[in-house]
C-alpha cells in the first residue's frame, strides 16, 4: 500500500486493496443498499451512466470522488456500462456486520465483462456473445494465427488455427466477439487491436505448460489428443489465456465447458470480411438486420435455434453428407406438413441452452428453472413428434434429446407455476415439496390460529376459564391465569412474570412454539434457499446430458424452421454434387423478393468448365447486383443443408465467395474508395482458386475511364484464363462484351429492359448476349435528376456521339487482348479504335483546338505586340 493509502480510513484502505485485485476493472463497492464508486471509477461512471459525481468525506486531506448506484437498480446500470465495453467488478459484504470490527469483510464476488456475461438481462437472445483470445507464432519464416473462442453461456468453446492476417481477420469478422484478448507481447494489425473490447494480454498467460494444464483440468482429461487438437499448439495456447480469462472473471468452476470443438478452415466456405458485408448474411450494410439473409430465413421457435441458425449462415459447410442429412431431414418435415406440430412444441421449450450454462455457474434464476420444467414437460411429445420422421439426422437428434420424467415430476413439484424473479424474498419453492418448510411457512402464516388453538385446549385440560394465551416483547409468548385461579395451574406450567391481578406461565410446548414462530419467517426463507440451491446443484449433476439436450433441440428448430421456409417461400433442394460447376433454373433473391411488392422475376444460371465467366451487362437498376447476388445467396444457403429459392439448383463444390461489389471510403482506415475497392481486387486475384465463386460488380469505376476499363479487363482475363474460377462479372464498360470473342469460356449475358414513353422499363430477365443500350440517361430522369439537366446531358450525348462518328481516333478505346504468355501477365493492350455506343467518356476525349494551340504558343519567344496578336486569335477561336 501506498504512503498516500495508509493515512486512508480503513475502509477505504479495504477498498484500495479490492481494487489492487482488478485495477482495470470498475469496482463496484457494496455499502448497505448501495454500490458505491470512487476517483477515476466515479468519474467515468458519471459520465457514461449521466449519474451524480459527488465526494465522500476525505482521505489523506484530498475529497474523494464518489459516484452511488442504488443496488436495487444496479443490474440496468452495469449492463448499460458492459455493452460499452466496460468490465465491472462487483465487491459484496460477506463479513457480518455484527461480529466486525472495523470495516464489514467484502469480497469481489464477480466481474462482468463484455466477452462473459451470462445474466438474461445482459444478453441478446438472438446473437452469440463470444470470448475470444488470439495468438501468433512464426513457423518456417510464415505467421500461424490460433483462435480460442467461447460462447460462455453455452460452453461451446472452439479452437482453430490460420495460416495468414487476413484469414485471422476474416475469422474474426465472422465471430464478431465482445472481448478480443490478444497477447501483448506479439504485434497485431490495428484492425485488430483498435476493435471494440480488444484487450491485450501479458505473454505468460499464453505459454503452452499453463495453457495444457488448465485445459486438461477444465476438461478432466490426461491430454488433449481426445480432442484432436494437441497438434495445434498456437491454438492451444490462446484457449489457456483464454480460459484463464474467464475463470478469473466468473470467479466459479465452470462445469459446463466440457469439450474442446475444433474448426478446420477447410470445412468451411470461405468468405472474406468485405464479401461478408456485402452479401448482408445477418447485418445489413448500414449494421442493422433488416432485409438480410437471416431476417428471411429465421422463424426459429427458439432464441437457441436462431443463434445456431445464425452462426450456419455465417458458416456454410462443405461437408455433402452432413448437408444431405440435413436436407433429407427437411424433406421429410416438408411432407404432411409435419414441421408445423414440431415448431409448436419447440416454441414452448425456449433458451434452455443459455437457462443450463446458469444451472452450472449457480446463477440460474427462479423463473429459468421454472421455464427448464416446462420445456422438459414437452419433450415426451416432441419425442413422439420426431418418431415419424425417419431421416437419419431425426434419429441422431431424438436419441440426443432425450427425456426427463423425474426431472418433471421434481421441477413440477418444487417451483410454483409463476415464481418471482429472484429467490431472495422466497414464494418460490410449492407447498407440499418439503415438509420443513411447509411447516415453518405455516407457523408464521397461522400463528393467530395455532395460539387460539392452545388456548382452547389448556383450557379444557385445566378447566380455567380465565386461561388466555399472550405475547409481549420482552417476555414472548405466554399462558395468563388470573391471580385467583392460578394456584390451579398444572405443574409443567413455569412461572415468567407475576402481575397486580395475574400470573403469567411458559409451557415447553409454547416455547418451543415461541422459537419456531419467531424465527420461522427467516428460518423459512433460509430453507427455501437452501432447496432451490440443492435443487440448482442437483440440476448440474445432469448437466451434460441436458446440454446435449439443449444442442439438439436447437438443431431440430433450425431444421424444422429450414422446413418450414422451404415450404412457405417455396424453395427446392439444390443437388450437390462433385462436378465442379453451378446450375441454376428459375433462381430468385430470397431478400428482394420479400421486400418487393412487384412479382419477382426469376433468372437462372449456368456455370461449367465450358463456361466459367459472365460478363453481365445492362441498364442500371436493370437487376444485375440482385441477379449476382441472388446466385451466391442460392449457394451460400445450399451449404448450410437449406433449400433454395430456385426451381432447380445442381451445385458442385464451393470452397469460397468473393464478392467485390460497390464500397465506400474506409476513411477510418485511411483508404479511398478506389483503394478499398483495388485492395479487394486483389485479394480475389490472390486467392481464387477453380471452385471458387467470384462475383465483380462495376470493377474499376472509381477511377478514370481508361484506368478503370484497364483493370476491369486485365482482372477478368486473369481470373478467366488463369484463375478459371466460377465468376460473374457485371459492367458499364460494354468494351468488356468483346472479351467472349478472346477468351472460349467466356460469355455475355445482359439484363433486359425497354423504352416506352420515353421512359424505361426494366424487365429483369436475364438474356444471352450483351446489353445494347445504356440508359443511364432515363434512370437519372427516373430518380428525379431535374429536366434541364437531363436535356443538356441529351445534347451533350448527341455531340459525343457525332464526333465518336466523325472523328473515331479521339473516342473510346476498345481493348484487345494479347495471349498472355505467361502466368504473371495480366496486362492488356489498349488499341485506340472505333467508338461504342455504350459509354462516352466526357473526359477522354483528346484535347480541344483551343487547348492544342495555347500548347503550342512559344510564349518566351513572343513580343508583347505577338502575345496580343494571340490574344486576339485565341480568342476568335472561341467564337
Ligand atoms: N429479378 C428481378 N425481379 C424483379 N425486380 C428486380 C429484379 N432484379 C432487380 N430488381 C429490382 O431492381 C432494383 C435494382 O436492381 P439492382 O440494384 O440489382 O440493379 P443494378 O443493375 O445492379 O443497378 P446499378 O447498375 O445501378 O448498380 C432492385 O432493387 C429490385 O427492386
Amino acid at each position: 500500500m501506498s504512503k498516500a493509502a495508509a493515512t486512508h480510513t480503513p475502509m477505504m484502505q479495504q477498498y484500495f486493496r479490492l481494487k489492487a485485485e482488478i485495477p482495470e476493472i470498475m469496482l463496484f463497492y457494496r455499502m448497505g443498499d448501495f454500490y458505491e464508486l470512487f476517483y477515476d471509477d466515479a468519474r467515468t461512471a458519471s459520465r457514461l451512466l449521466d449519474i451524480t459525481l459527488t465526494a465522500r468525506g476525505h482521505s489523506g486531506g484530498e475529497p474523494i470522488p464518489m459516484a452511488g448506484i442504488p443496488y436495487h437498480a444496479a443490474e440496468g446500470y452495469i449492463g448499460k456500462l458492459v455493452r460499452l465495453g466496460v468490465s465491472v467488478g462487483i465487491a459484496e459484504q460477506i463479513g457480518d456486520p455484527a461480529t466486525s470490527k472495523g470495516p464489514v469483510e467484502r469480497k469481489v464476488v464477480r466481474v462482468i465483462t463484455p466477452g462473459t456475461l451470462t445474466d438474461e438481462a445482459f444478453l441478446d437472445e438472438r446473437r452469440d456473445n463470444l470470448l475470444v483470445a488470439v495468438n501468433k507464432q512464426k513457423q518456417n519464416k510464415e505467421n500461424l494465427y490460433g483462435i480460442a473462442m467461447l460462447d460462455i453461456s453455452s460452453g461451446r468453446f472452439v479452437v482453430m488455427e490460420v495460416s495468414n492476417e487476413d484469414s485471422l481477420l476474416a475469422e474474426l469478422e465472422r465471430i464478431k466477439p465482445a472481448e478480443l484478448l490478444y497477447n501483448e507481447d506479439q504485434a497485431f494489425p490495428d484492425a485488430l487491436t483498435n476493435r471494440p473490447g480488444a484487450k491485450s494480454q501479458a505473454p505468460w498467460h499464453f505459454e503452452s505448460d499453463t495453457a495444457f494444464r488448465l485445459l486438461t483440468t477444465q476438461l478432466k482429461t490426461k491430454d488433449l489428443r481426445g480432442f484432436g487438437c494437441e497438434h495445434l499448439i498456437v491454438a492451444i495456447q490462446a484457449a489457456g489465456a483464454l480460459l484463464q480469462y474467464a475463470q478469473d472473471t466468473q470467479r466459479s468452476g465452470l462445469p459446463h465447458i466440457r469439450t474442446l470443438l475444433i474448426e478446420q478452415p477447410d470445412d468451411a466456405i470461405i468468405i472474406d470480411p468485405a464479401s461478408r458485408k456485402n452479401l448482408e448474411i445477418d447485418i445489413n450494410q448500414q449494421g442493422g438486420t433488416e432485409h438480410t439473409l437471416a431476417w428471411v430465413m429465421d422463424r426459429t421457435a427458439t432464441a437457441m435455434g436462431s443463434r445456431l441458425l445464425r452462426r450456419w449462415l455465417n458458416r456454410p459447410i462443405r461437408n455433402r453428407d452432413t448437408l444431405n442429412q440435413r436436407q433429407q431431414l427437411i424433406a421429410e418435415s416438408i411432407d404432411d406438413y409435419h414441421w408445423e406440430p414440431l415448431h409448436q412444441q419447440l416454441k414452448g421449450i425456449g433458451d434452455i441452452e443459455r437457462i443450463l450454462s446458469r444451472v452450472a455457474l449457480g446463477s440460474a434464476r427462479p423463473r429459468d428453472l421454472a421455464r427448464l420444467r416446462d420445456a422438459l414437460a414437452r419433450l415426451p411429445e416432441l419425442q413422439t413428434l420426431l418418431t415419424s420422421l425417419n431421416a437419419d439426422r431425426a434419429k441422431e437428434l431424438s436419441a440426443l434429446i432425450k427425456h426427463y420424467p423425474e426431472w418433471v415430476e421434481k421441477l413440477q413439484k418444487a417451483i410454483i407455476d409463476n415464481p418471482p424473479v429472484i429467490i431472495r424474498d422466497g414464494g418460490v419453492i410449492a407447498t407440499g415439496y418439503d415438509e420443513e418448510l411447509d411447516e415453518l411457512r405455516g407457523i408464521s402464516k397461522n400463528a393467530g390460529d395455532y395460539l387460539l388453538e392452545i388456548e382452547q385446549r389448556e383450557k379444557e385440560k385445566t378447566g380455567i376459564s380465565t386461561l388466555k394465551v399472550g405475547y409481549n416483547r420482552v417476555h414472548g409468548y405466554f399462558i395468563e391465569i388470573s391471580k385467583a385461579q392460578s394456584e390451579a395451574a398444572p405443574v409443567e406450567y413455569v412461572r415468567r412474570q407475576t402481575l397486580k391481578n395475574a400470573e403469567r406461565f411458559i409451557t415447553p410446548e409454547l416455547k418451543e412454539f415461541e422459537d419456531k414462530a419467531l424465527s420461522a419467517k427467516s428460518r423459512s426463507l433460509s430453507r427455501e434457499k437452501h432447496l432451490y440451491e440443492q435443487l440448482v446443484v442437483e440440476l448440474a449433476e445432469d448437466l451434460f446430458s441436458l446440454q446435449d439436450t439443449a444442442t439438439g433441440l436447437a438443431e431440430l428448430d433450425v431444421l424444422i424452421n429450414l422446413a418450414e421456409r422451404a415450404s412457405t417461400l417455396r424453395f427446392t433442394p439444390p443437388k450437390l454434387v462433385a462436378e465442379r460447376g453451378i446450375e441454376i433454373t428459375a433462381g430468385r433473391h430470397p431478400v428482394v423478393e420479400e421486400i418487393l411488392e412487384d412479382p419477382f422475376v426469376a433468372n437462372g444460371l449456368e456455370l461449367n468448365s465450358m463456361q466459367d465467366m459472365l460478363i453481365i451487362t445492362g441498364p442500371n437498376m436493370g437487376g444485375k447486383s440482385t441477379y449476382m447476388r441472388q446466385n451466391a445467396l442460392i449457394v451460400l444457403l445450399a451449404h448450410i443443408g437449406s433449400y433454395v429459392p430456385a426451381d432447380s439448383a445442381v451445385i458442385g463444390p464451393v470452397d469460397r465467395i468473393f464478392t467485390r461489389m460497390g464500397s465506400a471510403d474506409d476513411l477510418a482506415g485511411g483508404r479511398s474508395t478506389f483503394m478499398v475497392e483495388m485492395t479487394e481486387t486483389a485479394n480475389i486475384l490472390h486467392n481464387a482458386t477453380p471452385n471458387s465463386l467470384v462475383l465483380m460488380d462495376e470493377v474499376g469505376r472509381g477511377t478514370s475511364t481508361f484506368d478503370g476499363l484497364s483493370l476491369a479487363w486485365a482482372a477478368a482475363v486473369h481470373l478467366a484464363k488463369e484463375v478459371h474460377a466460377l465468376t460473374l462479372f457485371a459492367t458499364h464498360y460494354f468494351e468488356m462484351t468483346t472479351l467472349p470473342e478472346q477468351i472460349g469460356s467466356v460469355v455475355n449475358v445482359h439484363l433486359t429492359a425497354t423504352e416506352h414513353d420515353d421512359r424505361i422499363i426494366f424487365l429483369h430477365n436475364v438474356e444471352p448476349g450483351p446489353a445494347s443500350q445504356s440508359y443511364g440517361l432515363q434512370v437519372a430522369q427516373l430518380a428525379g435528376v431535374p429536366k434541364v439537366v437531363i436535356q443538356q446531358a441529351k445534347d451533350k450525348l448527341h455531340l459525343l456521339e457525332k464526333e465518336s462518328f466523325h472523328n473515331p481516333s479521339d473516342t473510346l478505346p476498345v481493348i484487345s487482348l494479347v495471349e498472355s504468355p505467361a502466368k504473371q501477365s495480366i496486362e492488356p493492350l489498349i488499341e485506340v479504335t472505333s467508338g461504342s455506343p455504350m459509354q462516352s467518356d466526357m473526359f477522354a476525349q483528346g484535347p480541344s483546338d483551343i487547348e492544342i494551340a495555347i500548347a503550342e504558343l512559344a510564349v518566351d519567344d513572343l513580343t508583347p505586340r505577338q502575345a496580343l496578336e494571340e490574344i486576339y486569335r485565341l480568342k476568335s477561336m472561341l467564337g
